[in-house]
């Protein structure tokens, strides 16, 4: 038996049954990073996000009859400025400015690295990755499209006028009076809330990305990049459209507004428009701008493996505020390495009756995935799926990967070995723990306790403890 999906559409703000346009195909578009920088881990947060929704799609496609899947993920190299509305710089040039180095060679660096890290922490590959400066000529035409019903201009470039669509603002639930302080004022826009769709260069401004336009020398406005490469890709009705929660008040308000006057319609774009909430820490969100932010390079610096911040996502719902601390990716590790260790203990047993069925267990991880991607309610089915003996091994294994379609957490692959990361400060090369602790053995066997103690003693200095008696039977771990 299959659930039904239901998904919580910011729109309405209610749960929603998922119902695709065409089921053949199923269309998602999420709002990729601005790549002045390296993603931060909250960055990441929304796209293990997405890769849960998107797994989720094809998990359920067979039994729900849906064929492929469609999943875009731009890229902002241009436009998104340090004001999520018309104030500030663009990110990109400020980079630029602040590094001294070429804008380009600053937007190939860093989408390299956030393709990397998605990678590594198991995110799939979308269907494609579109570049915003790859779809200039695309943005002025359909800047040129609406200009005349909807947009005018000013001497910086040209605006969009909210009142010329329906309900504008219905996503943020703006009310008039909170609209007005929320948005950086502009000389001369008709409405606080109206927005640059083509920004002109000022002179002077000695920008290293612009290019001509009906409007002046200058470069397209973030907004309008998403509007033009769903609408490319996807068509201009399409499925799902997810960012995270702050894209929820100005990004998608504006999406919206300028799809509906390019289809003259009320149509938003999207059916459901889905809204990841936060990574914070006790200081607030974690933010690129505001400076000091933890990537993920940083957690593997530290001794952490990828996948064990992916597990951390996993426990809270994307809805739900996520609260960044060691003390929680640690324990995420641990629970991780005993996943791997269930496995472990699985492949080594294939002799066990085979009593038990594992279709119960798939009908349960479905039901959590299928109520809004309930991911916190998914990972105890794992659990007790590994840990039911009347399950022959080989059996519990099978179903292990079938689960790992949809979670992603590479369980049917992971070694214990892997998920020893060396932190960065470690001095011991892998090879020389291993050799110590031969050593160490022999000393044990050997009943020279001193000698045992003083190669611990050497290890631990080295970055090292030695994990006798673990529970888990890991011999040693990295200490951070
Ligand atoms: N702390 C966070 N937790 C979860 N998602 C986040 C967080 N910060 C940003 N996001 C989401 O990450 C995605 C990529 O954002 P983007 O690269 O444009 O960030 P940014 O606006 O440059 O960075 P920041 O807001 O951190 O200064 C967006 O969907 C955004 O909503
Ligand atoms: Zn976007």
């Amino acid at each position: 038996m299959t659930t039904p999906l239901t998904l919580y559409n910011s729109l309405t703000r209610n749960p929603e049954l998922f119902q695709p346009l065409d089921p053949a195909n199923i269309r998602v578009y999420s709002c990729g990073p601005t790549v002045y920088n390296y993603a931060h881990i909250g960055n990441l947060r929304a796209y293990v996000f997405t890769d849960t929704l998107s797994r989720t799609l094809t998990w359920k496609a067979p039994a729900m009859g849906w064929g492929a899947l469609t999943h875009i993920i731009n890229i902002t190299d241009v436009g998104h400025l340090t004001s999520d509305a018309d104030a500030g710089d663009d990110k990109m040039e400020a980079a630029a400015k602040k590094t001294g180095q070429d804008i380009w060679a600053i937007a190939a660096h860093y989408t390299a690295a956030f393709k990397q890290n998605l990678s590594d922490l198991g995110i799939r590959e979308p269907t494609r990755f579109p570049l915003a400066t790859d779809h200039v000529q695309a943005m002025i035409d359909f800047a040129v499209a609406i200009e005349a019903k909807h947009c005018y201009r000013l001497a910086d470039g040209l605006y969009f006028d909210t009142s010329t669509v329906p309900d504008y603002g219905r996503l943020a639930r703006h009310r008039d009076d909170e609209g007005e302080s929320r948005i950086d004022p502009v000389e001369g826009k008709r409405h606080a809330a109206d927005f640059a769709i083509w920004r002109a260069s000022t002179p002077g401004e000695n920008r290293q990305m612009e290019w001509d336009s009906p409007w002046g020398r200058g470069a397209p406005g973030w907004h309008l990049e998403c509007s033009v490469m769903s609408q490319m890709y996807l068509g201009e009705r399409f499925d799902i459209h997810t960012g995270g929660i702050d894209h929820r008040e100005i990004h998608h308000p504006n999406e919206i507004a300028q799809n509906q006057a390019h289809s003259c319609s009320a149509d938003t774009g999207a059916t459901i428009w889905m809204h990841n909430n936060f990574l914070v820490e006790r200081s607030g969100k974690m933010s690129k701008s505001s400076g000091a932010f933890l990537t993920l390079q940083a957690l593997v610096d530290r001794g952490f493996h990828p996948l064990a911040y992916r597990l951390m996502c996993l426990q809270a719902q994307y809805r739900s505020e996520m609260e960044f601390s060691w003390d929680n990716l640690a324990a995420a590790q641990t629970r991780l390495k005993r996943l791997v260790q269930s496995v472990e203990v699985l492949r080594a047993r294939s002799d066990a009756p085979d009593k038990g069925d594992a279709a119960d267990y798939r009908q349960r991880l479905d039901a959590a995935l299928s109520d809004d991607l309930a991911t916190p309610r998914a990972l105890p089915v794992l659990d007790e799926l590994l840990a039911d003996k009347r399950i022959a091994p080989a059996r519990r294994l099978a179903a292990l990967d079938d689960f790992d379609a949809v979670l992603g957490l590479q369980l049917t692959t992971l070694t214990r070995a892997a998920l020893r990361v060396r932190p960065a400060a470690a001095t011991l090369t892998e090879a020389e723990v291993e050799a110590h602790l031969a050593e160490r053995r022999e000393a044990r066997a050997a009943k020279d306790f001193p000698r045992s103690d003083a190669i611990r003693d050497a290890l631990a200095a080295g970055g090292v403890e030695v994990m006798d008696g673990d529970p888990l039977g890991w011999d040693w771990r990295p200490t951070l």
